[in-house]
């Protein structure tokens, strides 16, 4: 079943109508020409480091880099205001609504070297509210993709506001970055946070710390 069909008949006029997949299976992230060019790379690449990539262990080493850089990247195929809509729900209900700590696993651009933490996002309804489980679907249709963690952050904010039209979104990311740990600076416990907020968030001073108390709790 394509995973809208269960909303169908739903008061949301936001609602998406159409009943194209907006979920990758886990199959359709691989695709075999992508495959078979990464593998090469990734074989050439093994090379250049003085491995043997004909030695037992690593015969099949490049096929699963191939499909790994096809799964942390799979977001790029991945639609954030389909996954919203798929799951909008007409409801009264006008307080802050929090999911907090969702994992997050990117890779940042620079080095193509993972950077992992949490994400939390709120955002005060309108008239609609979201299935839960978007919230974080939407969190990794961006992250599955090259990265700085600035605009992980702005992109998730803009995707929930654009669609949900709430009174106002808030999006903070704590992060350790692998580019900062295992090489260049080598800072094994600094913790990089970024936020962004729209709405009532940016003005008003109460909603904001009440967000802000709810996340460091
Ligand atoms: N702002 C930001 N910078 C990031 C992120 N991920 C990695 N970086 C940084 O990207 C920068 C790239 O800087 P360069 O000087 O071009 O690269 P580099 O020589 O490898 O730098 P070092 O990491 O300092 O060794 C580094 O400072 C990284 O720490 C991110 O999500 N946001
Ligand atoms: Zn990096």
């Amino acid at each position: 079943m394509a995973s809208n069909e269960q909303h169908e008949g739903g008061a949301s006029d936001l609602a998406v109508k159409d009943a194209s997949p907006l979920l990758y299976e886990r199959q359709d992230v691989y695709h075999d020409d992508t495959t078979a060019e990464l593998a090469a790379l990734s074989k050439r690449q093994l090379e250049l480091v003085g491995e043997d990539p004909e030695r037992e262990g690593l015969l099949k080493t490049p096929e699963r880099v191939a499909k790994a850089w096809q799964f942390l990247t799979h977001g790029y195929g991945l639609d954030p205001d389909k996954v919203l809509r798929s799951a909008l729900f007409a409801e009264d209900y006008s307080e802050m609504v929090l999911v907090k700590d969702i994992e997050v696993y990117s890779l940042c651009e620079h080095h193509a070297l993972p950077f992992f933490g949490k994400a939390h996002v709120a955002y005060i309804p309108n008239g609609h509210i979201v299935g839960l489980s978007k919230i974080p679907r939407v969190v990794d249709v961006f992250a599955r993709r090259l990265q700085v963690q600035e605009r992980l952050t702005l992109e998730i904010r803009d995707a929930v506001d654009r669609v949900l039209k709430p009174e106002g979104v808030a999006v903070v990311i704590e992060a350790q970055h692998l580019c900062m740990m295992m090489r260049g600076a080598e800072k094994q416990n600094s913790m990089t946070t970024t936020s962004a907020m729209s709405g009532v968030f940016l003005d008003n001073a109460n909603t904001r710390s009440e967000f802000m108390r709810l996340i460091s709790g």
